[in-house]
């Protein structure tokens, strides 16, 4: 398979490698060792979040792999995103400098608007009042939007783009829109297969980008009995006719339909089994199939903005 399969070209023509490696929930302590051996098993694109705790071990890792010269900063792909408590338009670049300063970096390749909802601006990521609830904040993200198009002007970040964002939400954004969103970075494996929304996204030249692609195992909500992916039928039977792991064929569902994907891991092993899924592709027919799965499983609902006015998921079709 040619080198060019492993890109998707953003509409500003910058090339995101189709495949790189998440890094939510990889702990301080473990996630250096895992960008490490990412980097030499050949990822060159790391999705990261002020919120995840860790971008200065994920930063040393990446300083250490330029000094060593494995690689060159040109050749990474370095996405972060900017986390719901700093959307007042002047916190927008005091957050993006906390991310470049803790990864050690000039400019980001893309940075993103976390989720759509605002909260309290302040060092608490989920400010909450006396009943436990967050307590949210009412900038609108069209005004975040003119912001971070500030940082592509002064060159903080190569392009600005959307996490967690509904049809009508990204609407409102490129109806302002001067620089255009590169990508909508969502949650997307076969429960929850995003066909309308990638469909809607294409239209319009933006990109998306597949959050827990091996449906997030680990995350922590989830409830003893729930389905998992991995052991899915219908999933394990493709695995067996393609000769490849269920994990490497839920991948390449994300791949074959021209979608981003960031799988997560900590572990040597498993993130060079992730990364090796350029000698097969899945026929049109197994596409179906895995998409037969939908059933608008989410599993990232976000639940504490779920009344925020701008919770992405309430009352909206896609
Ligand atoms: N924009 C947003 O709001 C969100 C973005 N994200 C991004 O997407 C990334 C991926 O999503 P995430 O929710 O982490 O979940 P994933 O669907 O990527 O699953 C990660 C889990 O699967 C395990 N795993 C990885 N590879 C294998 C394998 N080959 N075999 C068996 N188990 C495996 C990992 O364990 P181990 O590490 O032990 O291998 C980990 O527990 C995040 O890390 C983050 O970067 C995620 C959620 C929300
Ligand atoms: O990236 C993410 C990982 O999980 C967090 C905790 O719910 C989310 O807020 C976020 O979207």
């Amino acid at each position: 398979m040619s080198q060019k399969s492993q890109f998707v070209k953003f509409n500003n023509g910058l090339l995101c490698p189709i495949l790189g490696l998440g890094t939510w929930q990889s702990k301080p302590g473990e996630v250096y060792q895992a960008v490490c051996d990412a980097i030499d098993i050949g990822y060159r694109h790391i999705d990261c979040a002020h919120l995840y705790g860790n971008e200065k071990e994920v930063g040393k890792a990446i300083q250490d792999k330029i000094l060593s010269g494995v690689v060159k900063r040109e050749d990474l792909f370095i996405t972060s995103k900017l986390w719901n408590t700093y959307h007042r338009p002047d916190l927008v670049e005091k957050a993006v400098n906390i991310s470049l300063t803790d990864l050690g970096l000039e400019y980001l390749d893309l940075y993103l608007i976390h989720w759509p909802m605002a909260y309290k601006e302040g060092n608490d990521p989920f400010p909450t009042n006396a009943d436990g609830k967050v307590i949210y904040s009412d900038v609108d993200y069209i005004d975040t939007w003119k912001a971070m198009e500030k940082l592509v002007d002064i060159g903080l970040t190569k392009s600005i783009g959307l996490s967690n964002f509904n049809s009508i939400q990204i609407e409102r954004v490129l109806n302002v829109a001067r620089i255009k969103p590169v990508t909508n970075q969502v949650e997307c494996h076969p429960y929850l297969s995003q066909q309308k929304l990638f469909d809607f996204c294409k239209a319009r030249e933006i990109t998306l980008t597949a959050y827990s692609p091996l449906g997030s195992p680990k995350r922590p909500w989830a409830k003893p009995g729930e389905p998992n992916l991995l052991e899915e039928p219908k999933i394990q039977s493709l695995a067996t006719k393609y000769k490849k792991s269920p994990v490497q064929i839920l991948i390449r569902y994300a791949i074959d339909r021209g979608i981003i994907v960031i799988p997560k891991s900590v572990n040597k092993s498993r993130i060079a089994n992730n990364f090796n899924v350029w000698d097969f592709k899945l026929s049109k027919e197994d596409i179906q199939i895995i998409s037969s799965l939908d059933c608008n499983g989410r599993l990232i609902p976000q639940a504490e903005g779920r009344e925020h006015k701008d919770h992405p998921f309430v009352n909206v079709e896609f």
